[in-house]
């Protein structure tokens, strides 16, 4: 089978702005929403994914697969290995730019398959950018950050404003927000995204 990868970013692309108010290199993320299944602190069986920004519109991220999340006897599930790569790729681009984005294409490598029990090694980096049009994509390694390669990752993320979650989400999910709002991560600027 042929892998030889199309052209990434798809589209003629000006190159990322770090938002003025963007994380430092080395501050470590958190969750941005405790319900979130890829992030979240109240969600048992999630992923749990530690996010750092690094250097250089980059994010690094690690995921250790548990036994809630095998597919086959003993490895991860490859749906919730797209979802980790979904949520470090939607940090990628909702950190840096500090707007929300959803995302509207994730596509995902599986090169070698992620043992229960291993750590994922996520390095997601924000490619480019066409209006609302956000690229960014994202290697994982097994074991290390240095390991081998198991999965590469390429996404789309559009940008939308607040409206789209007030429009779509559940209003009683709003209600409960505005009346706790540490259930959103409480940092200088709100963290919405989905
Ligand atoms: C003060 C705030 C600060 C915030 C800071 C944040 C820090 C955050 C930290 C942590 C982040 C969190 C991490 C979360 C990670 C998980 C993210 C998810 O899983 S999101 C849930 C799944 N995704 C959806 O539910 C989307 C569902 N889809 C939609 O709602 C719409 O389709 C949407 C918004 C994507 C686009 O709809 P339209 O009507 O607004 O716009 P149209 O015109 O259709 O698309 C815009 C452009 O994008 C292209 N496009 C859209 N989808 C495409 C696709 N699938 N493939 C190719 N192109 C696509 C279109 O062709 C168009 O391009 P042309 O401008 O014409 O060039």
């Amino acid at each position: 089978m042929s892998r030889v990868p199309p052209v990434w970013p798809p589209v003629e692309v000006e190159p990322p702005q770090r938002h003025p108010d963007a994380p430092e290199p080395g501050t470590k993320l958190g969750p941005h929403y405790a319900h979130c299944f890829g992030c979240g602190d109240a969600v048992e069986h999630g992923l749990h994914l530690h996010t750092v920004a690094d250097e250089d519109m980059t994010i690094r991220a690690k995921f250790t697969v548990t036994e809630a999340h095998q597919g086959a006897p003993g490895l991860a599930h490859g749906g919730l290995l797209a979802c980790a790569f979904d949520e470090a790729l939607g940090a990628t681009v909702g950190e840096q730019l500090r707007q929300p984005a959803v995302t509207g294409r994730l596509e995902t490598d599986f090169l070698r398959p992620v043992p229960v029990g291993s750590t994922l090694h996520i390095v997601g980096h924000l490619d480019g950018v066409a209006g609302r049009k956000v690229y960014a994509s994202a290697e994982g390694r097994l074991g290390a950050p240095d390991g081998p390669v198991a999965l590469r990752a390429r996404a789309l993320f559009v940008t939308v404003d607040l409206a789209h979650f007030v429009e779509h989400g559940r209003a009683e999910d709003l209600r409960a927000i505005a009346e706790d709002p540490s259930l959103l991560r409480n940092r200088q600027h709100f963290n919405i995204n989905p």
